[in-house]
């Protein structure tokens, strides 16, 4: 999927009127399949980004496209369909606690499905072999038959991220998927994750908290910090100064400033 985003700026529906907008001004394009991670401090606004590409927060200014289309001016039918293209994988998957681990990968299908499919696959499921096979994939399919409250919470994310494999989005959008994993499983499941975008053509945007696996497992970085695009480079070009200007700040408030000043101008590769 083509994502563009311009002069975006993000607000939650819940953040007092007067305090700073949660994403500001961001110009952002990405190619179908690339595969790019967001990195900043805490607070920088990456979920906020990822929110307002899966359509769960409206920008309070600007144009965000998926696929050269704006999903604020859709039908809804519509928008529910863009919604269906689309994976957010957020840093605790939001999977049912009783749940069986195969339910929930392959409930990683049901955009794709039909309403009488759907249902019928929650009493009798189909694709336990594939399902299996997601699992195995990010080294966890012994717990095929597990109920989901019984894992830990690095095997809950990857059994979050053999639900995205399934999903066959054109969009995978991946929030901290692997903040519980030690570092082997870590390299296992992002080389699975961005080798099965590869072969799916998906675009993959993930946020990172470990910068330097970042800069080993993603061609394209984008660096965030206080609401505004730092820089967008591709991960040989963001040098150590770089990442130390990007932390810097952390913890510090950010001033705050009006919706539409414009950003200081950021290291911005030209994509084209
Ligand atoms: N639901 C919400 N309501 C109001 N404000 C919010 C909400 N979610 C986030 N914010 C604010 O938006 C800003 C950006 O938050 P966001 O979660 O996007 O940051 P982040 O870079 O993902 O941080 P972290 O690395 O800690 O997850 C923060 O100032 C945060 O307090």
């Amino acid at each position: 999927m083509r994502v563009a985003l311009h002069a975006v700026s993000g607000r939650h529906p819940g953040a007092p009127a007067a305090s700073c907008p949660a994403l500001r001004r961001l110009t952002l394009e990405v190619e179908p399949g690339e595969q790019l991670a967001v990195i900043g401090p805490s607070g920088a606004g990456k979920t906020t980004l990822l929110h307002l590409l899966a359509c769960a927060l409206q920008p309070a200014s600007g144009t965000v496209l998926l696929d050269g289309q704006n999903p604020w001016s859709l039908t809804t039918r519509r928008l529910q369909q863009l919604r269906g293209s689309l994976f957010l994988a957020p840093q605790v998957p939001p999977l049912p606690p009783r749940q069986r681990v195969v339910t929930s990968v392959l409930a990683g299908r049901l955009p794709q499905q039909g309403l009488w499919q759907s249902l019928r696959s929650l009493v009798y499921p189909t694709g336990i072999a594939q399902a299996d096979a997601a699992l195995e994939r990010f080294g966890v399919s012994d717990k095929l038959f597990a109920h989901v409250d019984r894992l830990s919470a690095g095997e809950r994310q990857r059994v979050g991220l053999a639900r995205a494999l399934l999903s066959q989005a054109k969009l995978l959008l991946l929030d901290e998927p692997l903040s519980a994993l030690d570092p082997a499983c870590t390299a296992k499941a992002v080389t699975t994750l961005t080798a099965s975008a590869r072969e799916s053509g998906a675009t993959v945007i993930a946020t990172v908290r470990d910068a330097p696996m970042a800069l080993r497992h993603f061609p394209r970085i984008v660096g965030l910090r206080g609401a505004r695009l730092v820089f967008d480079l591709p991960s040989p070009l963001v040098t150590e100064e770089l990442l130390r200007e990007l932390y810097a700040q952390e913890g510090e408030p950010q001033p705050s400033l009006p919706l539409d000043e414009p950003s200081p101008q950021p290291a911005v590769m030209n994509w084209r």
